[in-house]
Order: structure tokens, then C-alpha cells, then sequence
């Protein structure tokens, strides 16, 4: 469970994120969406302490992460990015064991889990010993989500995580990532500007603009219950097909 209170993050005197405070529930997946620039992937980034809060707090499963240190904090929070930021000169076997072999794994156990999860996300078993570079872009994203997830993090925070891939391709790995058990029981913030991508994965979403949550709800209840003309208009950009 994470909970974001009152963080606000300044870059001189810009507030880039101001005043934010929302909880995410055990296994549930929460949202950011956004304008360009709203301040979304700041607030994913002060989750897991790879930027630091001007002021608020935040809390995961019980412990303020400015108790811990960032590199312990982040072995135990799964993190995605769009070009899935992946080790260059590690082969994907490598990449995907990072976070086990930090924490100790046996290799039989690791090598089980990299199976389980190629097979899962349908990455064909010779990847593992290739190079990021010789893989397509759709399968490196893949290898990104099978790093993040290696050590069954009880946190996973996302942050375009589709946004390289073909409509496609997107709609796939999407498809067959939240088709993944264990990630029912993962709590997730996933980051997109993409309104149909959020309606579809979120069990709520954070709406925001210049640094502030506009409305935050059920995908049914922003699109029902439109707090102002911003989001009736954010969410109405395009076609979709929940109602
Ligand atoms: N290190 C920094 N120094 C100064 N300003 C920054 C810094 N990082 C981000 N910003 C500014 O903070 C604002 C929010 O950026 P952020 O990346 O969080 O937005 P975002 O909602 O994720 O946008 P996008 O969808 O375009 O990625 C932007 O105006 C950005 O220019």
C-alpha cells in the first residue's frame, strides 16, 4: 500500500508538483494521467526516492521511504520505463536477474523464474542470452517488465511503460501483462497520457494538471461524474468504448 500526502516538489520557484496526496491499496492499480508536463512522472519518481520531495510524505507498506535508503528501497519497488532502460552490456538472462541476485537468490531459483516469466510474457527462450540492442523494440519492453517483476516486488510503479510500441504491439503486451496473476496481488502506479490505456488498466485514476490532482475516481466515476470542463474535455479526446 502507498500513501502520497501532501508532497509538493519544487524546482526553483516552479511547483511542478503541488500539494498531491492519494493512497493506493494493496493490488489495486491506480493511474497518473495527464497533460504533458502535469507533474506525473515527478510524483512516480518520489515514490520510490529516486527524486526527493520539497515537502509531504509518502509512505510504502507501512515505512516512510525517507527511512530507508533509495538503492534498498528500490530493490524491493519494480520500476519500468518506456525504453525499458535496460543494462546495454548485459545479456537478457543478466538483466532479468539484477534485482534477484542483489537480494541473494540461488541461481537454480533464479534461473527458474527468468523462465517462468519469458514464457509468461511469451518471449521466446533464445533472448536470453542475446543483447538489448538484437532484440525488437516490443520484446526489450517485455524484458523491462520481466526485470521490474523479477523478484515478485509487492510494488511496481510504470512509467510508459507501452509508450515505444505499436498500437499493436501495445495493446498485446498490455494485454498479457495484466493478464498475469501475481499482478493482482501487486500494487501498481502505472504513468501514460493515454486516456483509453488508463480507462482500460485502472482501477482509479489520477487526473492532473500543473502539478495538481485535478479529480481522482473510478474510471466510471471521472467519466460520469466529470468534476470541471477539464476533464470532461481530457477524457472526451478521444473515442472509447466504456460508455
Ligand atoms: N530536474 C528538473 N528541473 C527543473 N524542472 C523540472 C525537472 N524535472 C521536471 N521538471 C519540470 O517539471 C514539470 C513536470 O515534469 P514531469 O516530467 O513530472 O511531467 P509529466 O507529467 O511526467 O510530463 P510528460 O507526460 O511530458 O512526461 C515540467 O514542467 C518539467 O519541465
Amino acid at each position: 500500500m502507498i500513501e502520497v500526502r501532501n508532497v509538493t516538489r519544487q524546482y526553483g520557484d516552479q511547483l511542478v508538483v503541488n500539494d498531491v496526496s492519494f493512497t493506493v491499496a494493496k493490488g489495486e492499480t491506480m493511474v497518473l494521467l495527464g497533460t504533458s508536463g502535469s507533474g506525473k512522472t515527478t510524483t512516480v519518481r518520489m515514490i520510490n526516492r529516486m527524486i526527493d520531495p520539497s515537502s509531504g510524505s509518502i509512505v510504502v507498506n507501512g515505512v516512510d521511504v525517507r527511512q530507508q535508503d533509495g538503492p534498498t528501497l528500490r530493490r524491493s519497488i519494480g520500476y519500468v520505463i518506456q525504453d525499458a532502460g535496460l543494462f546495454p552490456h548485459y545479456t537478457v538472462a543478466e538483466n532479468v536477474a539484477t534485482v534477484p541476485k542483489l537480494l541473494g537468490w540461488d541461481a537454480a531459483d533464479i534461473r527458474e523464474r527468468t523462465r517462468e516469466l519469458t514464457d509468461r510474457l511469451r518471449l521466446p527462450p533464445d533472448v536470453l542470452n542475446r543483447y538489448p540492442a538484437e532484440l525488437s523494440g516490443g520484446q526489450r519492453q517485455r524484458v523491462g517488465l520481466a526485470r521490474a517483476l523479477a523478484a515478485r516486488p509487492p510494488v511496481v510503479l510504470m512509467d510508459e511503460p507501452f509508450g515505444a510500441l505499436d498500437p499493436f504491439t501495445r495493446r498485446h503486451v498490455r494485454r498479457e501483462l495484466f493478464g498475469l496473476n501475481e499482478l493482482r496481488e501487486t500494487t501498481v502506479v502505472l504513468v501514460t497520457h493515454d486516456v483509453s490505456e488508463a480507462l482500460e488498466l485502472a482501477d482509479r485514476i489520477v487526473l492532473m494538471d500543473q502539478g495538481r490532482i485535478v479529480q481522482m475516481g473510478r474510471p466510471d466515476e471521472l467519466l460520469q461524474r466529470p468534476a470541471n470542463d477539464f476533464v470532461r474535455e481530457f477524457l472526451d479526446e478521444k473515442p472509447h468504448r466504456l460508455l
